[in-house]
């Protein structure tokens, strides 16, 4: 059944051979090239249809090898090996793995490729999150096992478009609905024009949309998707975000991902994560305590050991921890437990669906970091024969279980002191994120914000 689907699915994916006869026909006459930054941020360039089949298929497009070293605000950033003015800011190639190549059905005759990102001699870009990820499937290939994964992102929706938003400096706007629509049919049918259009734009990209659903905070939604290989995930992912935004734009609405928006509930990007072996067989569950094979005690204490240090890449932003809220079903603890939703790792599952949830990502995470992170962590785990934590049964927030970092800061000490981090992803790509984070902390020190301004304007 899940093999089906996932060839059905691959199906309304486009192959090159399709796309050659619909750019003949007219019905394709651009491709974008894509690839995903240091932020999780699809980025890239429109090709002509014809010059993409005849020369960026084979040899790639370049980009400015800025666009792995840039700030959300793309300034040029002092202090990263790869990308500098001493180096004159040269090309990156951007080679497309066609295995992503689709149609971008809500974009009049547009399909999209997503890429790896290689210097000009062809040797990965040590910081190309997606060239991470695949080290992190290859180094656990060799081990003999193959990662899968669901990403399942919430966000918010606003009656406002994204230029009001801006013009409004992002305050006063009109959430798309009014109170807790969590699980709501009857609040969410209003939404209906938008998220069906997402879902249904998705399904026609070749992504398997398995459910839509109201969340806790006011316009907020999750939309779900079939799991998948932990590259091809990390892609639709990626895709995904970027398109719905463009869709909600195109209702005139707009909708953040942001890890914590207000002091209301956040946006979590939980991800499923489970092993088979090279073949696809289940190799999680066993005859062990709460059906677990011994290598499910390792994939679990694996994840929990490496996940301070390596919150980083599930945190990536200041405002990240601002989600870390007791009681707010996002984490806190470095707890473990069996459908246990006030844990940073949940258990669900049996056989074949047996699987970890972890909960600590936002919806700001980027996938290929985070899940390059949870596969080192669990290479981790066997490699060291770590033993199984106790179980949290009852609530984590009250545990006595080690706690994730709480700060940008904490957590870029943690990332740069990690032996796990240097040992998996080697020092180019530890010490770029560590910069990656040293540029957000500078930023964020210098502003001075609204909170601030409302404290001590008068009173102070
Ligand atoms: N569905 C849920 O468990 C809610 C998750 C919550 N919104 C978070 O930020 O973590």
């Amino acid at each position: 059944m899940n093999s089906h689907i996932q060839e059905s699915s691959r199906n309304r994916q486009l192959t090159v051979d399709e796309l050659r006869e619909s750019v003949g026909s007219g019905e394709i006459d651009t491709v974008i090239v894509a690839i995903t930054d240091a932020l999780g941020r699809l980025q890239g360039k429109r090709c002509g249809a014809r010059s993409f089949l005849e020369d960026v298929l084979d040899h790639g497009a370049e980009g400015c090898n800025y666009l792995l070293a840039v700030d959300v605000e793309m300034q040029t950033v002092d202090g990263y090996a790869m990308s500098s003015w001493e180096t004159g800011y040269g090309d990156m190639v951007m080679l497309p793995d066609v295995s992503t190549l689709r149609r971008v059905p809500w974009l009049e005759g547009t399909a999209i490729v997503q890429c790896d990102v290689l210097w000009t001699d062809r040797t990965p870009v040590a910081a190309s999150p997606r060239q991470i990820l695949k080290a992190q499937i290859e180094r656990l290939e060799k081990l003999g096992y193959r990662a899968h994964v669901g990403t399942e992102l919430e966000f918010l929706m606003f009656d406002d478009s994204y230029n009001q938003a801006w013009q409004k400096n992002y305050t006063g706007l009109a959430p798309s609905t009014q109170y807790n629509v969590d699980y709501s049919l009857l609040a969410t049918a209003r939404l209906e024009p938008v998220i069906r259009s997402i879902r249904n734009n998705m399904e026609a990209a070749g992504l398997v949309v398995e459910s839509s659903k109201g969340e806790c905070n006011l316009g907020q939604q999750e939309i779900t998707f079939r799991f998948d290989e932990a590259l091809a995930a990390c892609d639709k992912h990626t895709f995904y975000k970027n398109g719905a935004k463009e869709i909600a734009d195109q209702h005139g609405k707009s909708i953040t991902f942001m890890s914590k928006f207000n002091e209301r509930e956040g946006n979590s990007c939980h991800i499923h994560f489970s092993l088979t072996d090279l073949d696809g067989n289940p190799v999680l569950a066993g005859d062990g305590e709460h059906g677990f094979s011994p290598l499910m005690e390792r994939f679990v204490a694996g994840q929990l050991a490496a996940l301070r240090e390596l919150a980083y890449f599930l945190a990536p932003n200041i405002n990240s921890y601002k989600r870390f809220v007791e009681g707010s079903f996002a984490p806190t603890a470095i707890a473990w437990g069996l459908d246990n939703r006030s844990c940073a790792l949940r258990v669900v599952g049996h056989g074949r669906g047996l699987r970890t949830e972890n909960r600590v990502g936002g919806g700001d995470v980027n996938p290929y970091l985070a899940v390059a992170a949870m596969i080192a962590a669990v290479i981790h785990g066997i490699e060291n024969d770590l033993q199984l934590p106790a179980i949290t049964k009852g609530n984590a927030y009250e545990s006595d279980a080690d706690r994730l970092p709480t700060t940008l800061r904490d957590a870029r000490d943690l990332l740069a002191e990690s032996s796990i981090a240097r040992k998996a992803f080697g020092d180019d790509v530890v010490d770029h994120y560590v910069h990656a984070a040293n540029v957000e902390l500078t930023a964020y020190d210098s502003a001075i914000t609204d909170w601030e301004r409302v404290r001590g304007f008068e009173r102070l």
